[in-house]
């Protein structure tokens, strides 16, 4: 495994424009997904889980009836290291995939997780 790469302040600027809606605060990267309730909520929490154990790289979460904050740091290190942006981009390309128009999928009849 790697050593823990910490990042500057303008590579965390330059990975937040690779990330529609997160931001970097006190130390940690940090998203609100919104769901559409608590079915959806208890899904995308082990979705989280399950792409973080793969990863061997986790979150601290805070779960709501229709939102998961997500916050990811380093903790060997208490800051944001290349393993958290990486993280946060998985996640946030798993969390917010639907099908494309010209997929055969459907995908979900009514408002998403945003
Ligand atoms: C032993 C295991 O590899 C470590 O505890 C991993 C697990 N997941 C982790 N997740 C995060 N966010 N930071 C860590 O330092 C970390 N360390």
């Amino acid at each position: 495994m790697a050593d823990d790469v910490i990042l500057t302040e303008n590579e965390i600027t330059e990975t937040l424009k690779e990330l529609p809606g997160w931001e970097a605060k006190d130390g940690w990267l940090r998203r609100k997904y919104k769901t559409p309730g608590w079915a959806h909520t208890m899904m995308l929490t082990n979705m989280i889980g399950y792409v973080a154990e793969a990863a061997n790289h986790h979150p601290d979460l805070e779960i709501g009836y229709a939102q998961v904050i997500f916050k990811i740091q380093t903790h060997r290190v208490r800051a944001i290291t290349e393993s958290d942006a990486a993280l946060a981009k998985k996640i946030h390309e798993a969390v917010t995939w639907l099908p494309s128009e010209e997929s055969p999928l459907s995908g979900f009849p009514k408002k998403w997780i945003e």
